[in-house]
């Protein structure tokens, strides 16, 4: 390996149960601003429901799948649309900084402090057991906090604008993760969350 090698890589965190590794800005042609304003444009948004004791309730964020495969999520299939060429252009990149590859997108918006998502795993089926995830931020930064799921630890990390988290190994098998809501006021932020789908 070259000493002198300026192409930033990705640093692992250190996690028990698992593997979390960061890369504080993800290298792309476009400024992050230019990839935010396009993402919050070229993607088809929408606010899904889940059933919570028998009722329809309205997801307090906007999301929308794209790739190559089929997913199921709390009893639900969604279809996917077809990769836009600027997603297939992130998902280059983050194939290139983590080794790893992927075949969907799960998109996230949080339009504001008051969105969030709920703490869960990310262990479905066709994930597979260790399943590579890839975290990609644009916009405000929010706090990414996993709850152990038997033991009383809780690490809380600030994924800030064009930065990229692995979350890889067992970690889904022993930690939660969300975002929760918060008081101070924050602007739009876009998550991308790029799965390999069996
Ligand atoms: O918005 C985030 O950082 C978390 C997204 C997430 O956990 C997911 O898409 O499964
Ligand atoms: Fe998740």
């Amino acid at each position: 390996m070259d000493l002198f090698d300026a192409e930033p890589t990705l640093q692992p965190i250190p996690v028990e149960d698992g593997e979390l590794a960061f890369l504080p800005q993800l290298p792309l042609a476009l400024p992050n601003d230019e990839v935010l304003r396009r993402l919050l444009d070229e993607t088809a948004w929408r606010q899904e429901s889940i059933i919570l004791y028998g009722k329809p309730v309205l997801q307090p964020r906007l999301s929308a799948w794209y790739g190559e495969a089929v997913y199921t999520y709390s009893g639900r299939t969604f279809q996917p649309l077809p990769f836009t060429p600027l997603q297939l252009a992130i998902k280059q990149a983050v194939e290139a900084a983590t080794g790893r590859r992927f075949n969907s997108v799960l998109l996230n918006c949080y339009r504001d402090e008051r969105d969030s998502m709920g703490f869960h795993s990310d262990d479905e089926r066709e994930l597979g057991r260790e399943p590579a995830i890839a975290s990609v931020t644009f916009g405000a930064t929010r706090t990414f906090i996993l709850k152990h799921k038997t033991l009383p630890k809780t690490l809380k990390l600030d994924l800030t604008d064009g930065s990229l988290l692995l979350m890889a190994g067992t970690l889904q098998q022993h930690w939660r993760h969300g975002i929760n809501k918060e008081t101070k006021p924050r602007g739009v932020r876009v998550n991308l969350t790029f799965r390999l789908i069996a």
